[in-house]
């Protein structure tokens, strides 16, 4: 539900928790009290009752900021947001939508004064913001990834945020090989398989080098992986028009590869898990943590639910692994070689038959143990409202 004054500038938990002592010694008259380096007038209570009532009507103290909130994750944050009883300010280079609640900030998250204007007020963001990883755009990925990002700490530390949650990537230790039940202490990938990839370790280690608790920033980066769900742009949209091309007949390798699929409500649960564990005292601060659905699947049985459920055939016929990446590089440089002349989009990249062709599934037991996360709609759940969501994409839709 939206908060009843989303406009207003609500104190910070502490602030709230002095006002409830502060009622329950029956106070009379105006009460000022210091939150986030700001007077806030309380109102005039005269009774527990009153003061219960006038603290329950009082804006929200959860007041955040989602950059990025616009995409697919980050609307479904936002909404999850709205429903706990948040204030959202999202930014983001475009607006997709409108909801009660939400104030939207159009802006290149590059643009500093432009954050600045979007982060007055707000204690906690949410940094969901990227290119998107099929780009090949190398100098998007450095502006955006980080330049970007060193932005947005400049701007959260002058505004006096105080917790910052990055939206990070299990592939940031992804090199191409398997990965079994893998742990953030696994090092960063040395040779990342894309620039997606190059920039979000990047953009990773500068996030969480910047929690400081001297300064009063604190961080956190969560790394989902496979994320699926409604209004996904990509896993289902690229699946569904590679079947509808006639090539999703082959499965690469024995199909035996393990992988996580992970649906958006549970990745939106492990960061709002993360941003309501973040204090100076939490042992989560500048850490990373896996956030997965906790039940790796067969990638190839996964594509096939999808696929079937939408009515189109599941692929059948296998070709070497080998074959397929060694064929995948080669068009990957001629599409670079003859960018200037043609522009063509290979469908199958490195990156995506390394992802289909290997096992990497990570272990959530660090966000389990430190955030008592656990995943909160099972796959084949989330496979079903994912198939259910995309009516368009059914097969002779
Ligand atoms: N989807 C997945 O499977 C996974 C995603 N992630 C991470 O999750 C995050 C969200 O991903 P997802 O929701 O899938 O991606 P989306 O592309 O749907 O959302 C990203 C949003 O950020 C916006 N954006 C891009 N550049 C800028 C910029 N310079 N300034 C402001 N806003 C910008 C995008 O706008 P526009 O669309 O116009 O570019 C888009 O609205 C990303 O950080 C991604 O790396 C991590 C693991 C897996
Ligand atoms: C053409 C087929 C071989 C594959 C079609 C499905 C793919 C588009 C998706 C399967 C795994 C997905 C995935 C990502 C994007 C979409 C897939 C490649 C990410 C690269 C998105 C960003 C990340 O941080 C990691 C993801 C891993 C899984």
């Amino acid at each position: 539900m939206p908060p009843l004054h989303p406009n207003s500038s609500p104190p910070n938990e502490s602030a709230s928790r002095a006002q409830l002592i502060q009622g329950l010694l029956f106070v009379r008259g105006s009460i000022h009290t210091v939150a986030k380096q700001k007077t806030v007038c309380l109102p005039t209570p005269t009774t527990h009752l009153q003061f219960a009532m006038a603290t329950r009507i009082r804006p929200s103290s959860k007041r955040c900021a989602v950059i990025g909130g616009s995409g697919f994750l980050g609307r479904h944050l936002v909404e999850k947001l709205l429903d706990k009883g948040y204030t959202v300010s999202v930014f983001d280079i475009r607006q997709s939508y409108e909801l009660p609640g939400v104030t939207f900030h159009q802006g290149d998250l590059c643009d500093k004064q432009a954050l600045l204007t979007a982060l007055q007020d707000v204690s906690l963001v949410f940094h969901c913001a990227s290119p998107a990883p099929a780009s090949d755009d190398k100098a998007l990925f450095q502006r955006v990834n980080i330049q970007g990002t060193q932005t947005v700490l400049q701007a959260c530390t002058e505004a006096g945020v105080q917790k910052v949650v990055l939206t990070s990537s299990a592939s940031v230790v992804f090199e191409g090989t398997d990965i079994k039940d893998g742990r953030e202490d696994l090092p960063y990938a040395k040779k990342p398989i894309d620039y997606y990839t190059e920039t979000k370790i990047e953009q990773e280690k500068l996030v969480l080098k910047a929690c400081d608790k001297e300064k009063g920033l604190l961080t956190v980066a969560i790394r989902p992986h496979g994320i699926f769900g409604p209004r996904d742009p990509q896993l289902v949209p690229i699946l569904v028009d590679t079947a509808r091309r006639g090539k999703m007949k082959f499965i690469i390798g024995d199909g035996s590869n393990l992988v996580d699929f992970t649906f958006v409500d549970n990745v939106v649960h492990g960061h709002i898990l993360a941003a309501e564990s973040l204090r100076p005292e939490s042992p989560i601060c500048g850490k990373a943590y896996h956030i997965t659905n906790d039940e790796p699947v067969r990638f190839w049985d996964f594509m096939a639910d999808i696929l079937v459920g939408l009515g189109y055939a599941a692929p059948r016929y296998h070709l070497p692994y080998t074959l397929v990446y060694g064929l995948a590089l080669l068009l990957w440089l001629l599409s670079l070689l003859l960018r200037p002349l043609v522009a063509f989009k290979p469908t199958f990249t490195p990156m995506r038959v390394a992802l289909a062709g290997t096992h990497h599934f990570y272990s959530c037991s660090r966000a389990k143990q430190d955030m008592g996360y656990k995943p909160v709609i099972s796959l084949k759940d989330g496979i079903r409202r994912t198939v259910e969501s995309y009516p368009h994409l059914r097969h002779g839709a």
